[in-house]
């Protein structure tokens, strides 16, 4: 071995102070420079310095995190290693610094720091010097014989040069190597199956740590982590194919290092393959009397809906056999279709997972990602049934209808493979890549209007609507559901708040309208609230109120003014039940004093108005119908039934049609349609413009408004309404203010059946109206009707527009020829 002259350091070096790892003569490390003496040294002496020299520094380790060394120089460690810069890598982001890579040469001493500024220099003494081991040196003979061995291999590598021989020669050495690593390792190891000894370990080598080792143990823990994985992996019921693929995945897992990105994702995926239920179920309950008395509990009225359901379980506790048609309940927002949904997981035993889908537009939502993009996920419905953890739950597959659509693909094909019986027991979500038996899985979804459910899925469904329910309906699930519900949530009990049926009605009349309850269940929790601080204010003080404590609250708390507004009228309406000797002096007096405490607080109207301000909705159909050219329609919204005014007026102009109010095309043809009817029919009518002209369009403008222009409205359903509307514009008839009316029409001026009947009656019902006239075809729908709305409605149906036209106006339309007009041809 030739002897290699040793490196001299020179005597003053510039001091790089590190807080971070510790540099060792012979290894290289790399090293954040972001301190301002460490800054001022990289830029003085590395980046302008150019002679090897100048990239001679001394390495100082253990000086306290730089952030700190703005001041005086801190105390420095004795001993440092003189290094060489072998590169400067400069950034800006997040902050200006730069990183190092440095090579250790040799140990050197500080004998006296020189300077402190911009950084330190100090004069140091080389300890050790970087010279081959000497092969005779006695006092170092094992080093010795290992470097002289290192150097035997060494060399007998670089002389082979062909790839066959290196492998040949590096092979046994790097085996040798391996079997150390192993025999270190097993002694390190603790045994797999023995998880307390894991634990018992752990503390201790918590104690024993040293400085530096942290990162050692993290690994450890990690390591404890995937012994557990695997041992999950090995217990795990998962089909064969899925273990296959976890135990591929768990090896890979294993020759990972950590900081690979890699290694987070595939842990991630393993432990949500041992988490799914793969095997897990619930066991069904099929009593169907109990279900039949449980759903019939949870929801008054609902009768169809209730009596498919139960059709549905009854066929399913005989056959035992899951596959059925998947339910669609469809009907307005509010009408209990996911509460019903929640029922039959009650009724079943099952555990219930709702999945959203408005809104969806991406099939990744439902299928997952591939585990190749960042961030990749499993789609909803795996995450669902790791959630529920069985794999046998209710799915409640919400507003399907809302389904959207975008370039990432359509989440209505992929809910296809999830709901087709067919299909689904071997549903692959991208994320698992394996599949998944989704048979045992009920599904019921839900919709407001099927209109927008896409075909392929509407086939595989079976539609149960929803109607919107009558206003006793609501009376009744005011009174035997949502209250109770809201008193619970409230804290409040019967005995502190009562609500009568009449309330209940004005909350239905004047303070909401919609087809379900939603608003009204609303409506009673802001009531609730309301009281409850009333009793939350009184109760604790109550006995030891005085009248002038009570003042003095009044005059500081103004919530206190709409409490004892509401106590007064509450004494207004109880005072007619207080037995006569029991009933205060004055009305004075009682506003002032505070309630009995077992009096519950009434709400009436006046209450009513004090707590949820004046009523929004007041009748005001008489007033919009007091001058010819408007007419009541009906029309069908995904809401619910809704009345809706038409408005007609004429000026002069050169008979042009004008149509307001967001109309879709086929609501502008039905316009049109109607104006060729009439125009036609004007002379059987005695219909003039305002010349006195049968051509109705003759120097004549048409606008036609329907309100609320806000909202989009199409179907051909107006196509009456229209033409009362026109024809009451043209005759300068009004049309009867109690009349509501619906149908399509043709332009010989027939009547033609339309959809929604149900829900347009009970819209006409609570909006007061007497008749209702609908097309003849569609008579049958009205035995969906409630027996009580069909009481209170006159109905009328039509297959023509003549029928139409005496219905609407007092006294019929049909203009009776007069015999002295008649032309004699005697
Ligand atoms: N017939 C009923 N009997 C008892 N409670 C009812 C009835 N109908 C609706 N409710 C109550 O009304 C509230 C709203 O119902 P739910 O959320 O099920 O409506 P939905 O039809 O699913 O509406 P959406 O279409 O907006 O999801 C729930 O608290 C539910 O319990």
């Amino acid at each position: 071995m030739s002897s290699v002259s040793p490196i001299q350091i020179p005597s003053r070096l510039p001091l790089l102070l590190t807080h971070e790892g510790v540099l060792l003569p012979g290894s290289t490390m790399r090293t954040s420079v972001d301190s301002a003496r460490n800054l001022q040294l990289v830029r003085s002496r590395l980046l302008k310095g150019t002679s090897l020299q100048s990239t001679i520094l001394g390495v100082i380790p253990n000086t306290p995190d730089p952030a700190s060394d703005a001041q005086d120089l801190p105390p420095l460690h004795r001993i440092g290693t003189a290094a060489l810069a072998v590169q400067v890598v400069g950034s800006n982001w997040p902050k200006p610094h730069y990183t190092l890579l440095i090579t250790g040469l040799c140990r050197f001493q500080i004998v006296q720091v020189l300077k402190e500024k911009p950084y330190p220099i100090a004069e140091v003494e080389q300890l050790d010097r970087l010279e081959e081991f000497p092969n005779t040196c006695k006092m170092r003979e094992e080093l010795g014989e290992l470097s002289e061995q290192f150097y035997k291999y060494a060399v007998q590598i670089l002389d082979a040069v062909s790839l066959e021989e290196r492998f040949k020669m590096t092979i046994p050495l790097l085996v040798r190597q391996i079997e150390g690593l192993k025999l270190l390792q097993k002694t390190r190891k603790p045994k797999q199956d023995d998880d307390k000894r894991v634990i018992a370990i752990r503390p201790i080598r918590r104690i024993t740590h040293i400085p530096g080792t942290l990162e050692d143990e993290d690994e450890d823990e990690d390591n404890d982590d995937i012994v557990m994985l695997e041992k999950k992996i090995r217990t795990s019921s998962m089909p064969e194919q899925a273990h296959k693929v976890c135990v591929k995945e768990i090896k890979r897992l294993k020759k990972m290092p950590q900081s690979m990105p890699e290694y987070a994702l595939t842990r991630n995926y393993l432990e949500l393959m041992v988490e799914l239920p793969w095997n897990k179920s619930t066991t069904d309950r099929l009593d169907i009397r109990a279900a039949r008395i449980l759903l019939d509990n949870d929801h008054y009225a609902m009768e169809k809906l209730k009596k498919r359901v139960l059709e549905y379980l009854a066929v399913r506790q005989l056959k035992n056999n899951l596959k059925g048609p998947i339910l669609c309940f469809v009907g307005p927002p509010g009408v209990g279709k996911t509460s019903v949904g929640r029922s039959v997981a009650k009724t079943l035993g099952r555990e219930f997972h709702r999945i959203a889908l408005g809104g969806v537009c991406d099939q990744s939502d439902i299928r997952g990602h591939r585990r190749t993009y960042v961030g990749s996920m499993p789609g909803r419905i795996i995450n669902g049934l790791k959630t529920v953890g069985v794999n046998n739950p209710v799915f409640l597959l919400d507003e399907v209808d809302k389904l959207g659509k975008s370039l990432q693909g359509d989440p209505a094909a992929a809910l296809l493979e999830v709901l087709d019986p067919e299909q689904n027991h071997n549903f692959t979500d991208h994320y698992l890549n394996v599949a998944f038996d989704l048979s045992q899985v009920l599904f019921i979804a839900t919709a407001n209007t099927t209109a927008t459910i896409p075909a392929a899925l509407l086939d595989r469904m079976e539609i149960i609507q929803v109607p919107g329910y009558t206003q006793e309906e609501k009376i009744e699930i005011a009174h035997r559901h949502l209250i109770p519900k809201q008193l619970e949530q409230h804290g409040l009990t019967p005995q502190q708040i009562q609500i009568p049926q009449v309330t209940t009605l004005d909350i239905i009349t004047r303070y909401t309208r919609e087809a379900g309850v939603r608003s009204l269940d609303r409506k009673l929790g802001a009531i609730c609230r309301a009281v409850a601080v009333k009793v939350a204010e009184v109760q604790p003080k109550e006995a030891k109120l005085e009248r002038s404590d009570v003042a003095e609250r009044e005059d500081t708390q103004g919530i206190v003014q709409f409490v004892n507004c509401v106590r007064t009228t509450v004494f207004h309406v109880c005072r007619e039940h207080i037995l006569e000797d029991e009933k205060p002096e004055s009305i004075s007096d009682t506003a002032d004093l505070a309630l009995p405490p077992e009096m519950p607080i009434l709400i009436d109207f006046h209450a009513l108005k004090d707590i949820l301000g004046p009523p929004m909705y007041e009748m005001e159909v008489s007033q919009r119908l007091s001058q010819p050219g408007v007419a009541i329609g009906l029309a069908w919204t995904p809401l619910g039934g809704e009345i809706m005014f038409v408005e007609a007026s004429r000026m002069d102009g050169e008979g042009q049609l004008t149509l307001t109010g967001q109309l879709g095309d086929v609501m502008k043809e039905s316009a049109h349609l109607a104006i060729s009817w009439l125009r036609s029919n004007a002379k059987k009518y005695q219909l003039t413009n305002a010349f006195g002209s049968f051509d109705l369009l003759d120097n004549t403008d048409i606008h036609l408004h329907f309100p609320a222009g806000a909202v989009t409205k199409d179907g051909p359903s107006a196509g009456v309404t229209i033409v009362t509307c026109l024809a009451s514009l043209f005759s300068g008839r009004l049309v009867r203010s109690d009349v509501a009316m619906t149908g399509e029409i043709t332009l010989r001026g027939l009547v033609l059946p339309v959809g929604g009947i149900k829900d347009k009656v009970l819209a006409a019902h609570r909006a007061g109206l007497k008749q209702v006239i609908i097309p003849r075809r569609n008579e049958k729908d009205l035995e969906g009707v409630p027996g009580n709305v069909r009481q209170d409605l006159s109905f009328v149906t039509a297959s023509c527009l003549d029928e139409v036209l005496n219905a609407a106006f007092d006294g019929g339309f049909t203009v009776k020829p007069r015999p002295g007009l008649l032309n004699s041809k005697l």
